[in-house]
């Protein structure tokens, strides 16, 4: 359903592009306007492209303007009169204004000549008037130009339409002596207009009579194009801005590395100085040239390019119409085309949106628009062909943003990777095992078994020359040549142990990097008949797919001596998955202890490392501790992420160092314990805040069991249910052989904060409540309330210390911690209670509580409390 929405939000985002490019330009803002302006700037800049020259203009400069018209007229004459038309140039233009009154001779010379134009525009006649005053369809008439001399000297006086980034020209014929805003040259008009009417440009009228286009018929689109139809039916487009100006690439011929495009003649120099041996019949080869050409006249600087010179114009001229004789003016895209990308465009931006995360969004779009851009500039520069690329970009960009708002999924349900290993969460998962993964985590276990032998060996030997030292001590015989090369021996094991540490680390990091998760991807080979039949004797019930490739793991780990992690919702199973660990492992007839950790950590540091007799005052006697005595046994700590930082330093060196040094000792005693350690708090987190030791973390976190809650396994609670109804029948002697439907169905509604020990206790409850007799629990039988509270005390250290307030034999607890220990909790729980009363609303949660939505959030997020979960 999301696909689709996303889909027809896509092809919706197609239907605005074509919008947007077949209305007139849309109203960008004059911001817009600047960068389409600057991006234009930097395509004319970076166009490399040598561009084709056409060599039918040529360019008279004039290089002293004193008697110009005289100049003019002498050469106008010399050129049209001599050896009956040999030098006669296609067109003339002029780049001047004359005063018919004052320059009678120039003036009637070349009204004569027929093909000399010396005005800077013509006016030509609309047609009729549009109904749309954005078009401007008219004929263009050449044979009229020229006839009536008011116009051009009208046209001196037209200021042309002020705007911010284009330019302001004095009158027609003086364009573009002026830079935009920015100061850059852009534009030459094609067309001005002026009391009501329009006139063509000089170059226009130039270039139509060359390419025999004595009469077209034109349709003016401001701010799109020029289209002229020549008398044979093709056309072309002449892009243009609403002024009329056209956009002309002055990198044209200014690339002075090449030197001069057109080819110029200097009117005293070349031309006039000639005018003797012209008169005479003799043509200088360099002139002949000019016979047919397109010849304009003008003064100005060396080039024929309009940045510096102060009359520049025949550069901006002979650009503008070498680029219509080249046809290299940017043209109007097939619209089929056009709208074939456009809808392409538009379906993957719709795809774009389906996918949920944000910044996979983001990123599709800016390749969206990467793509469109790269495509735009390819279809430039091979075509000359103009894509519109701003409104496009911010078309894909805008709707992108719209679908990704509009198109909203739901939260994910926190799965078991992103509770267990927040790192690799990232990673895709794989349905298949690749054979090198299950070998690289075997390569790990082997190493983390080698190492946990060579440090116990090491220890050994520690010991032993501990022991000839007390011996050589007592019985004065002189061991020094054993402890020598026992203390060689154990500086060469601390050197294997070292480089065994290094390499453990690398296939670590290895894993880290891997592009999946390495227990998806070890666990995904596992039989699941057998598992069920290999953990059911324990009281281990699941038909969770997870969870039994977890119990997969766990059985394979569980045969090694590794240390290992389980993590999960408090009441997910953790202790039971230990108990099963040990009881598959070969340590299953050695000792094992359960230690929670938490309370006073002094306390639990003593429990768990001993202390020598007299160490400190009231140590009366020697004290063992946890770890000595489980030696070669398994030590279960759970809610290791509580531990004090002092017992995780110490926790370390003993696990790596396999020797315990109780307190008061000054030597270890060496131990073989595998500790299986279990947390319901997100070990990464802590180690972020730096409450949780690193090294210990990674010690931990190479082999992690995660077991789901039970929110998210829900089809176990069937299983679970009559599992936990046969219990408690043998406890209450009931005989209830299953539950109602309704009942199921009122479990299923719950969302099971207290995981499989609050289903549990509702069980126990309604066995409890059940006739004797009764051989169905039904919905009436079931509650939750004082289970949920129950089950809601989830720090074992909370009881524990609760229970030391209240036992006057027991030492008093530190009151800091206490404190700490007892809000958490009560604010927990009241966080809890709240959301289920709300539904998971934390904004209704926290205006019941009195507090800011804000802050509630902090508080649950510090909390670790996932409102999601209450939305039922
Ligand atoms: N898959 C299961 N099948 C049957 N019983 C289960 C299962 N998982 C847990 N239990 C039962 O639920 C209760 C709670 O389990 P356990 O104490 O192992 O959870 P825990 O995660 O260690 O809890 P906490 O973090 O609060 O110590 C136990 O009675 C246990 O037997």
């Amino acid at each position: 359903m999301k696909r689709l929405i996303a889909f027809f939000l896509g092809i919706f985002s197609a239907l605005v592009m074509i919008g947007i490019h077949y209305s007139t330009i849309p109203p960008l803002s004059q911001f817009l306007k600047k960068i389409e302006l600057q991006s234009l700037d930097y395509r004319m800049k970076y166009a490399k492209k040598v561009p084709d020259l056409s060599d039918a203009i040529k360019i008279v400069l004039v290089n002293d303007a004193t008697n110009l018209s005289d100049k003019l007229a002498a050469f106008t004459r010399l050129i049209t009169t001599v050896q009956e038309g040999a030098l006669k140039p296609k067109v003339i233009g002029f780049n001047y204004r004359f005063d018919a009154s004052e320059h009678e001779e120039l003036i009637s010379i070349a009204s004569t000549a027929g093909n000399i134009y010396y005005g800077y525009s013509f006016q030509f006649q609309v047609e009729e008037e549009s109904p749309n005053q954005d078009i401007l369809p008219f004929r263009l008439e050449i044979t009229n130009i020229g006839d009536d001399n008011s116009n051009v000297f009208e046209a001196q006086q037209v200021q042309l339409p002020s705007h911010k980034y284009l330019t302001t020209a004095r009158g027609i014929g003086f364009v573009n002596t002026l830079p935009d805003v920015d100061g850059v040259f852009r534009r030459i008009p094609l067309f001005l207009r002026y009391q009501g009417n329009w006139y063509g440009s000089l170059s226009l009228l130039i270039a139509m009579e060359y390419l025999d286009v004595g009469s077209v018929d034109m349709t003016f689109y401001p701010g799109q194009y020029v289209e002229i139809t020549k008398i044979d039916g093709t056309f072309m487009k002449i892009p243009v801005n609403q002024y009329g100006e056209m956009l002309i690439d002055f990198a044209y011929g200014s690339d002075k590395k090449n030197g001069v495009p057109f080819e110029i003649f200097s009117m005293e120099n070349d031309v006039l100085a000639y005018q003797e041996q012209i008169l005479n019949g003799v043509i200088p080869e360099s002139l002949r040239s000019l016979q047919g050409a397109i010849v304009l006249v003008g003064s100005g600087g060396r080039y024929p390019i309009p940045l510096s010179a102060s009359y520049p114009l025949i550069g901006i001229h002979a650009n503008f119409i070498n680029t219509i004789l080249t046809n290299q003016f940017i043209r109007d895209l097939s619209p089929v085309f056009f709208v074939g990308v456009l809808v392409l465009l538009g379906m993957l931006t719709g795809l774009a949106c389906g996918i949920h995360r944000w910044w996979i969004k983001i990123l599709l779009g800016l390749l969206l628009a990467g793509c469109y851009v790269a495509v735009a500039f390819g279809v430039f520069y091979q075509f000359k062909l103009l894509l519109p690329i701003l409104p496009v970009l911010l078309t894909i960009c805008l709707t992108t943003l719209i679908a990704g708002i509009v198109v909203r999924h739901p939260a994910q349900p926190k799965t078991a990777k992103s509770q267990a290993q927040p790192i690799k969460e990232k990673k895709r998962k794989i349905k298949a095992a690749p054979d090198d993964v299950v070998e690289l985590e075997n390569t790990l276990i082997e190493i983390r078994e080698d190492l946990d032998r060579k440090s116990i060996r090491l220890r050994s030997k520690i010991e032993e020359v501990r022991i000839l030292q007390e011996q050589a001590e007592s019985n004065h015989y002189d061991y020094s040549r054993q402890v020598v090369s026992l203390q060689k021996e154990i500086r060469a094991r601390e050197i294997e142990i070292k480089g065994l540490i290094a390499k453990e680390e690398e296939l670590r990091r290895q894993f880290e990097n891997l592009p999946f998760n390495v227990p998806d991807v070890v666990q995904s080979r596992y039989n699941p008949e057998a598992i069920v039949q290999l953990f059911a004797p324990y009281g281990f019930v699941t038909n969770n797919d997870y969870i039994l490739r977890t119990l997969a793991r766990a059985e394979k780990l569980g045969k090694t001596s590794v240390a290992l992690l389980i993590q999960g919702e408090p009441g997910t199973g953790k202790k039971l998955l230990a108990h099963i660990i040990r009881q598959l492992s070969s340590r299953h007839n050695r000792p094992m202890l359960e230690v929670i950790c938490a309370g006073d950590m002094d306390l639990l540091e003593d429990d768990l490392f001993g202390h020598r007799k007299g160490a400190f005052p009231g140590a009366d006697e020697h004290r063992m501790g946890f770890f000595r005595k489980v030696d070669e046994g398994t030590l279960v700590l759970e809610e290791i992420g509580n531990l004090s930082m002092e017992i995780q330093t110490r926790l370390i060196q003993t696990a790596r160092g396999k020797a315990v040094r109780p307190l008061g000792e000054d030597l270890g005693f060496s131990v073989d314990v595998r500790i299986i350690a279990t947390t319901s708090h997100n070990l990464q987190d802590l180690v972020a805040k730096g409450l949780f030791r690193e090294d210990l973390y990674h010690y931990f976190s190479v082999f992690p069991l995660y077991l789901l809650p039970l929110r998210e396994r829900k089809e176990d609670i069937p299983m679970l249910v009559n599992h936990f109804i046969a219990k408690y029948n043998l406890i209450h002697s009931k005989i209830v052989e299953r539950a109602s439907d309704d009942a199921l169905n009122l479990l299923f509604q719950h969302q099971w904060p207290g995981n499989i020990i609050e289903l549990e206790k509702v069980i126990e409850r309604a066995i409890a409540e059940v006739n004797p007799g009764e051989r169905e629990l039904a919905a009436k039988n079931i509650s939750f309330e004082e289970a949920n509270l129950n089950s809601g005390i989830t720090d074992p250290g909370m009881l524990n210390y609760l229970l030391a307030l209240m036992d006057s034999q027991r030492e008093l607890p530190a009151y800091q911690p206490l404190r700490e220990k007892v809000l958490a909790e009560i604010q927990r729980l009241y966080c809890v209670r709240l959301l289920r009363l709300h539904q998971g609303n934390v904004k209704n949660a926290s205006i019941d509580a009195g507090l800011k939505p804000e802050t509630f959030k902090k508080m649950l997020s510090e909390l670790m409390i996932d409102p999601e979960h209450y939305h039922y």
